[in-house]
């Protein structure tokens, strides 16, 4: 018999509900994480219990991007993009994670927004306020993946670190899916910063979401 303690779990599953969105009718899943209290969900629609990978996109939350509508980012159209694929694949799970501000909060991200209004990039800006540039860890995933049976995705993200942290944890990635929306004059620069310096894989654009979700 083992004499290491069995690890408290990070998060509770709680309940779910149907949502109805324009492209399909996910099933929306709760959990509460211990440490902090927030609420992290999961949209999923199909059989993603089968054992085949799963295509999956892990969102950090962006409460400007993805409900105000701002330019500033990629983020509200990634979340469409990325809901408009599983739907038309007719199976998949987005994980919305309570990361806002990759990690540092609202207020703290509008902070760094003024001081990339001064001329710092969003790295620098996150640094100038005592933060790391990237302050999210992403260690949530395996027990939300595992609630479904998941161990295989297939990963919309530009973003390496995700790759590296979900095989850390023992997700297998089978593949990655561009996901490359919405470059804009607004947030042109905020691009290209990540691309340079937290090595996001930004390839070719495209201008918007697609009419047909295809990206
Ligand atoms: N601190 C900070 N956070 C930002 C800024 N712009 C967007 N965010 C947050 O960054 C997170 C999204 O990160 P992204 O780098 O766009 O994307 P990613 O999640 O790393 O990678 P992808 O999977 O390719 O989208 C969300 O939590 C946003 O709220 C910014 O200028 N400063």
């Amino acid at each position: 018999m083992s004499n290491h303690p069995t690890p408290a779990p990070l998060l509770d599953y709680v309940t779910s509900c149907a949502l109805p969105t324009p492209w399909a009718q996910f099933t929306l899943h709760a959990f509460v994480e211990h440490a902090t209290g927030k609420e992290h969900l999961v949209m999923a629609l199909g059989d993603i219990g089968n054992g085949e990978p799963v295509l999956a996109r892990v969102h950090s939350e962006c409460l400007t991007g993805d409900v105000l509508f701002s330019q500033r980012c990629d983020c509200g159209a990634q979340l469409e993009g990325a809901l408009k694929r599983i739907a038309a694949e007719g199976r998949g799970a987005l994980l919305y994670l309570r990361q806002e501000g990759r990690g540092i909060g609202l207020i703290n991200k509008m902070r760094a927004y003024r001081l990339q209004e001064a001329g710092v990039d969003t790295v620098e800006a996150n640094l100038q306020l005592g933060f790391h540039a990237d302050a999210r860890n992403y260690e949530l995933c395996l027990p939300m993946l595992e609630q479904f049976g998941i161990r295989q995705v297939k990963l919309m993200t530009n973003n390496p670190r995700k790759i590296d942290a979900l095989t850390r944890l023992g997700i297998e990635v089978t593949e990655r899916v561009p996901l490359l929306v919405n470059r804009n004059a607004f947030n042109n620069s905020y691009l290209d910063t990540k691309q340079a310096k937290l090595g996001h894989m930004m390839g070719t654009p495209v201008a918007a979401v697609a009419e047909d979700g295809q990206l």
